[in-house]
């Protein structure tokens, strides 16, 4: 299936969504909230050697609770990372391909269970690849710093890049998702990325923000978005795993800058302490708070709405029900 195909498959779920598709929560904070142990420099992705079965059924409690989009469990699983952790090439390959490989078999799974049963509400999910920024590989907080230091290029960006994005495309996504994206040079390095290797997936790219104005690298969107408003692999942009109460502006200064599809998915408003290598509490929003924000944010314009770190499938429930009331 070429480009076109694949937009129009994700035209038509946000089409039979009412205009707005749900894309999933937390995936990490779901695996800790059944006992995984992810303080490691894999993070959620440890669950790749440790237990691959939790990451089916934390996909599967997503769909559940109403996702359309499942975002697999490849955040923070590199080669590198891998490497570094004793295992191969190709075990470390044969992982990345695993990530797809189980968030497509819970989505044909659960598509399987409930699309018998008449009158349910569900659609027959996407799955996204997640593809975690350079930033989350180091495993330093530096997705919410976007400070790589001088010797970080275009160049090392894009073969930091490379390998993963390729071993994921084989493995036959609906879409990419990359995340956390923290500053405009490793935008364009994914942007160029995706039109040397001609994938044939559609991407979206989202970035964090920790001032609710500009990327975290002090950089602003308009800035940040040149690059991507020009390529035709680029189905949305938007913002992941920053505050919910960010939302609202960044989205009317999206509106402005892009004419790409929107999508948001912020985490609850806590902060992650990249050092200590955990959540701080702050001000935190909770599921009747996010339900509220979602109506807004599509309203807005926003075509794809979930929740990022520190929110949970009831957040997902909650979001799902009120997006597709109508
Ligand atoms: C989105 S953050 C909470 C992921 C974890 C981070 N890259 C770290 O390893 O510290
Ligand atoms: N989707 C990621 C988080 C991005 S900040 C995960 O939960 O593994
Ligand atoms: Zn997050």
């Amino acid at each position: 299936m070429g480009l076109e195909k694949k937009f129009a498959l994700l035209e038509d779920l946000i089409k039979k969504c009412g205009g707005c598709a749900v894309v999933d929560g937390g995936f990490a904070t779901q695996l800790e909230i059944h006992g995984a142990a992810i303080n490691d420099p894999l993070w959620s992705a440890v669950s790749l050697i440790k237990n691959p079965e939790l990451i089916k059924r934390v996909h599967m409690e997503y769909l559940e609770a109403g996702a359309d989009i499942v975002v697999t469990s490849s955040y923070q699983a590199t080669i590198p990372g891998f490497l570094s952790r004793g295992l191969s090439i190709e075990e470390s390959e044969s992982l990345l391909q695993k990530s797809v490989q189980l968030a497509v078999e819970a989505r044909d799974r659960f598509w399987d269970k409930v699309s018998k049963v008449s009158g349910h509400s569900y659609n027959r999910a996407l799955v996204a690849a997640s593809i975690g920024s350079y930033g989350a590989y180091l495993a330093d907080g530096s997705e919410y710093s976007g400070n790589y230091g001088e010797n970080v290029s275009l160049d090392k960006l894009k073969d930091f890049h490379r390998r993963r994005l390729q071993v994921l495309v084989e493995a036959g996504p609906d879409l990419l998702a990359f995340e956390t994206i923290p500053n405009k040079l490793e935008a364009q390095a994914c942007v160029e990325l995706l039109e040397e290797e001609k994938v044939q997936i559609p991407a979206w790219i989202c970035f964090t923000s920790v001032d609710g104005e500009k990327a975290p690298s002090g950089e602003s969107f308009e800035e940040c978005l040149e690059a991507l408003n020009k390529s035709n692999n680029i189905y949305a942009v938007g913002i992941n795993c920053a505050p919910p109460q960010f939302i609202e502006n960044l989205i009317r200064k999206f509106a402005k800058l892009t004419k790409k599809a929107i999508v948001v998915y912020p985490n609850s408003g806590e902060v992650w302490d990249g050092k200590a290598k955990q959540w701080l509490p702050s001000q935190c929003f909770g599921d009747d708070e996010f339900e509220m924000f979602a109506t807004k944010w599509r309203d807005l314009g926003a075509k794809l709405i979930g929740g990022c770190c520190r929110t949970t499938p009831s957040t997902i429930k909650a979001i799902s029900k009120d997006l597709k009331r109508r």
